[in-house]
């Protein structure tokens, strides 16, 4: 058995190069940007006007303004700035050189062409030209465009990015007992879930996931599924990864040209875990049990998706304070099912009861996987644990 971290950086390693497309602004918010945008603007291109009011000189302060003309957002004033003048400006009305204040209309009394400053401001309420961001300035490759960061990219004057395609991820639920939800099982068979939120996973990753047929407890219906996913960047592949004689898919994934990295991980759950290299794509074999599968695809593919879009830093973990005394852990990493609440400096953490890993009730009340080390000992109420936070 290998550790997680081991584990986690083969499947990482096994992520191509992504490749870019360019799309436009209005497409790309969640995408990862894969390659810099550089700003072909300054913001505010010129100094601007912050508040509705009156653009004068400081030195002027104290004296009437005679007031000689305007300047409205999108209508620059093009005289000179005089002494004793002021000039009627609006938010985002270009500041004219030689002011070098804004004061507030709340704060002035006008009479006809005259101004009086009754109460100056602290504030000069001018932002200055560049005060934002400047031409050529960089947004780097790496990161998922936020709402914030297409706005910003707008502003920049930048109508398209290049982000890394979406990976195709084909997911494949196989095993003779399963049936998808509407049907009706017969006697012994259960309805498949572990693929739906698998794909879920991974389309919430930035991946394009189709899920396969059902495949059937044989080498040939796996052969038939396997050659579906041909064109896929990630086969994942659900169930049948453990030692029974039905666990086909290391046998069928091998014969037909599977590079394995490794099998098992000291991890629970999640233990039986496969991946490798097939065709031109990468695979992982997840675990059928439901918890399993969801936890690993959390763990490994989640951040194995987000290298495939060159996105960085993915599968970061937080810190929480224990609700309640913990037993000491076993050989495995241990990611326990738990609930977070608020704590006074940080979160408090309490892991459910039972944490049998086909129990989908108790994951889908989880918001986080409390991580325990191998042969972590007995932990105390207040001690401070990992945890990886659940469905964001
Ligand atoms: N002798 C041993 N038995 C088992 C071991 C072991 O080390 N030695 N490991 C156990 C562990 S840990 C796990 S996890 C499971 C993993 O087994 P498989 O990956 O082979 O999964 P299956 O046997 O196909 O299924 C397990 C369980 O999950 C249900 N399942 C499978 N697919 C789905 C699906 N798409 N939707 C819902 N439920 C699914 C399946 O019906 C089984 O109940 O092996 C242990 N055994
Ligand atoms: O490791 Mo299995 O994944 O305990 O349920």
């Amino acid at each position: 058995m290998i550790s997680v971290d081991e584990a986690l950086a083969l499947v990482l390693s096994l992520a191509d190069a992504p490749r870019g497309e360019v799309l436009a602004l209005d497409q790309a918010a969640g995408r990862i940007l894969l390659e810099p945008a550089v700003s072909r603007m300054t913001q505010p291109p010129f100094d601007s006007a912050a508040m509705d009011g009156y653009a004068l000189r400081h030195a002027d302060l104290g004296q009437r303004l005679r007031v000689v003309g305007e300047a409205a957002a999108g209508h620059p004033w093009t005289g000179s700035a005089e002494p004793g003048t002021a000039i009627r400006i609006f938010t985002g009305g270009a500041v004219p050189p030689g002011y070098d204040r804004v004061e507030m209309q709340e704060n002035t009394q006008r009479d006809g062409d005259w101004l009086t400053v009754t109460a100056p401001s602290r504030d000069a309420y001018i932002r200055k030209r560049g005060c934002d961001f400047g031409e050529g300035d960089r947004i780097e490759p790496g990161r998922r465009l936020s709402p914030a960061d297409i706005a910003l990219l707008a502003a920049m004057n930048l109508p398209q990015v290049t982000v890394a395609k979406r990976p195709k991820v084909a997911v494949l639920a196989g095993g003779d007992e399963l049936v998808r939800p509407g049907e009706t099982p017969s006697e012994g068979q259960i309805i498949s879930s572990n693929d739906l939120a698998v794909a879920a996973i991974a389309r919430a990753a930035g991946a394009e996931a189709e899920i396969l047929p059902i495949a059937r407890d044989s080498e040939d219906s796996l052969r038939d599924r396997f050659a579906r996913a041909r064109d896929a960047d990630l086969l994942v592949t659900i169930g049948g990864a453990s030692v029974g004689d039905h666990d086909l898919i290391g046998k069928v994934a091998e014969a037909l040209g599977m590079e394995r990295a490794f099998y098992k991980i000291a991890m629970r759950p999640g233990k039986p875990l496969m991946a490798g290299r097939i065709g031109r794509g990468a695979m992982l074999g997840l675990p059928g049990n439901p918890v399993s599968a969801i936890v690993c695809a959390n763990v490994f593919m989640r951040p194995l998706i987000h290298a495939m879009q060159g996105l960085t830093g993915s599968g970061r973990v937080f810190r929480a304070r224990l609700a309640a005394a913990m037993p000491p852990e076993g050989a495995r990493q241990h990611y326990l099912r738990a609930k977070l609440r608020d704590g006074e400096d940080l979160p408090l953490i309490a892991p459910f009861d039972n944490q049998d890993s086909s129990l989908l009730s108790v994951l889908a009340q989880a918001d986080a996987l409390m991580i325990r080390p191998p042969h972590d000992p007995t932990r105390n109420a207040g001690e401070i644990v990992e945890y990886l936070p659940l469905f964001y």
